[in-house]
C-alpha cells in the first residue's frame, strides 16, 4: 500500500472531550498543521461519555478484552454519545480554533465495509477500507474530517467500532501516517516508564505478562496491524502533553513507536 506522508491520521481518546484545555491545544496544533499544508484526519472515541450515558439510563457497561459488548438496546445511546455529542463537541472546538471541520462517521460516503465482529460482542463492528473518494475530497479542500467510529453494515445495522480500529482503517484508506493519542504518554512498562519502541514479539511478551491490557491492548494491536501492513511505524502518545503536541506539529516522532 502506498504511503502519502502529507496525510496525518490522528486518533484521540474519549477523555479528551472532558478537557477543554486539551481540546483547545489539540485544535491549535491541528490548525497550525493545516496552515502548513498538512492534511489531517481526526478520528475520535468517546468511551467515557458512553459509560456515563449508559449509567444515566440505568444500563450496564460490559467490556470483553477492551471492547464494549453492545446489545441492540444500548445502540441509541452509543450512537448518540459517539456520532452525536462527542463528534459535535470536537467540531465546536475545531471551529473555535479556526479549523474548517466536516463531522462524519464511518457510515458516510462508502468509506468502509462493516460487519459484525464476534456474536459475543453484540453490535460491534469490524471494518475494512472501501472507498476513499469522499474523505479525499474533504481533505483536498483543506478541511479537516472529524470521524466517529459508528458504522453501518450492508444489511443496514448500526455498528459500534472501537475507535482505534476505526483510525487504522482510515489510515489504510488514505495511505496516511497514524498517531494514536491517549491520556497516557505512550505504552508504559511495569514501572510506569515510557517504552520508546515496541515490535510484535515485545508486545506479545508484555501482553502475556499483563503489563499491556484493556484499552491499551486493543490500541497496540491495532497499531501493529497498520505498522505491519503499511511498513511504517505507528505512534502511541498523549494529547495531554503540550510538548508532545508541539513535537508532532514539527513532524517529530512522539511517544512509543510501534514498529513493523
Ligand atoms: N502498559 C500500558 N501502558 C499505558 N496504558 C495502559 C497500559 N496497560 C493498560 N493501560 C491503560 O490503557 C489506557 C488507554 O487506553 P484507552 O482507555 O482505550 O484509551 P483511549 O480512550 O484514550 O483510546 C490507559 O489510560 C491505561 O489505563
Ligand atoms: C466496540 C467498542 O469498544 N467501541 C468503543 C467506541 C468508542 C471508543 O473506542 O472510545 P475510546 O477511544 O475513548 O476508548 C466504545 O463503545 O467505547
Amino acid at each position: 500500500m502506498s504511503t502519502n506522508d502529507s496525510v496525518l491520521v490522528l486518533k484521540v481518546g474519549g477523555a479528551l472531550m472532558q478537557c477543554e484545555m486539551g481540546m483547545a491545544r489539540l485544535m491549535e496544533t491541528a490548525a497550525k498543521m493545516l496552515s502548513q499544508g498538512q492534511k489531517v484526519v481526526l478520528v475520535h472515541g468517546g468511551g467515557y461519555l458512553v459509560d456515563e450515558q449508559l449509567q444515566v439510563n440505568g444500563m450496564e457497561t460490559v467490556k470483553l478484552d477492551g471492547l464494549r459488548v453492545t446489545p441492540a438496546e444500548q445502540m441509541p445511546i452509543v450512537v448518540g454519545a459517539l456520532a452525536g455529542t462527542s463528534n459535535k463537541i470536537l467540531q465546536a472546538a475545531a471551529v473555535k480554533a479556526g479549523v474548517v471541520a466536516v463531522g462524519m462517521s464511518l457510515a458516510d460516503g462508502n468509506l468502509v465495509d462493516a460487519r459484525i465482529k464476534d456474536e459475543r460482542l453484540g453490535l460491534v463492528g469490524e471494518v475494512s477500507p472501501k472507498d476513499g473518494a469522499y474523505i479525499n475530497f474533504v481533505l483536498a479542500q483543506g478541511w479537516m474530517p472529524i470521524v466517529s467510529s459508528i458504522a453501518v453494515s450492508a444489511t443496514g445495522d448500526l455498528l459500534n467500532v472501537n475507535a482505534d480500529e476505526a483510525a487504522t482503517v482510515l489510515a489504510k484508506l488514505v495511505g496516511g501516517k497514524l498517531v494514536l493519542l491517549s491520556d497516557v504518554s505512550g505504552v508504559l512498562d511495569g514501572k510506569g516508564q515510557l517504552i520508546p519502541q515496541l515490535n510484535r514479539e515485545q508486545i506479545q511478551q508484555l501482553v502475556k505478562q499483563g503489563v499491556i491490557e484493556k484499552g491499551m491492548k486493543v490500541k497496540v494491536e491495532a497499531a501493529l496491524d497498520v505498522a505491519e501492513q503499511m511498513g511504517q511505524p505507528v505512534q502511541v502518545a498523549s494529547w495531554r502533553d503540550a510538548a508532545q503536541l508541539a513535537a508532532l506539529a514539527r513532524g517529530e516522532n512522539i511517544g512509543t513507536q510501534i514498529q513493523p
